[in-house]
């Protein structure tokens, strides 16, 4: 199998929520362990970026890394993502948001088992939407690296921005649904009446 790591950030502000998501329970469990979870069934090796470690240690994520930004300096997801592949020594990796709760794995499975099919000229795999990738659920080659710190160097932040330079592979996303993130707190009703439903 393609060789995959993974990569969570967990370095928003939520200030839409107002509470942090990370530890927000869906179904009893908090959302970074739901994910953790997810990431944990298609690979042993996950980083968290964080500036908040010390909040997620009690956790239950085991055989986490977690990469330490500065509290008083976090620039966005594109340079975490830049931060977590510094770290990592495989072909792949797979970036989660931390507010995704409706992940299924065997979707990711499916997705897992293509990775060697992907042609060797794009930098990522994502799905895409109306307004261009989802950036924040996919996978993205360990390679790219020097393109992305070129593109952070010059002062670049935007995803949309950066994958605009590059081939990427349209990622099949038959359930549009699982990539739902959880932003605010209607988001939030939204999703635990789903899992009151069950
Ligand atoms: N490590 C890291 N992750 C980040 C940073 N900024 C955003 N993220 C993560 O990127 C993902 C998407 O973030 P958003 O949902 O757009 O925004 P947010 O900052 O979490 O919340 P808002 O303040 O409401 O915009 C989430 O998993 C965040 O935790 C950052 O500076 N560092
Ligand atoms: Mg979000």
């Amino acid at each position: 199998m393609t060789e995959l790591s993974g990569i969570i950030l967990a370095g928003g502000k939520s200030s839409r929520m107002g509470k942090d998501k990370a530890l927000i329970p869906i179904g009893g469990v908090p959302l970074l362990e739901k994910v953790y979870h997810v990431a944990k069934s298609c690979t042993n090796k996950i980083y968290v970026v964080t500036p908040w470690v010390e909040r997620y240690e009690d956790l239950y994520l085991p055989g986490c890394e977690f990469i330490p930004e500065d509290p008083n300096h976090t620039q966005g997801p594109l340079v975490g993502l830049a931060r977590g592949m510094e770290k990592i020594v495989t072909e792949w990796v797979l970036l989660l948001a931390c507010d995704l709760p409706n992940l299924q794995i065997p979707v990711f499975h499916d997705w897992v088992r293509e990775l060697d099919n992907i042609q060797p000229q794009n930098i990522a795999w994502l799905a895409k939407n109306d307004y261009g990738w989802e950036p924040l659920c996919g996978f993205y080659r360990t390679s790219c690296l020097p393109l992305l710190l070129d593109f952070i160097n010059q002062g670049g932040r935007s995803f949309q921005g950066w994958l605009k330079l590059y081939p990427v592979a349209t990622l099949p996303l038959s359930t549009p649904h699982i990539l739902f993130n959880c932003n605010t707190p209607d988001d939030l009703r939204m999703v635990t009446k789903e899992d009151e439903l069950e």
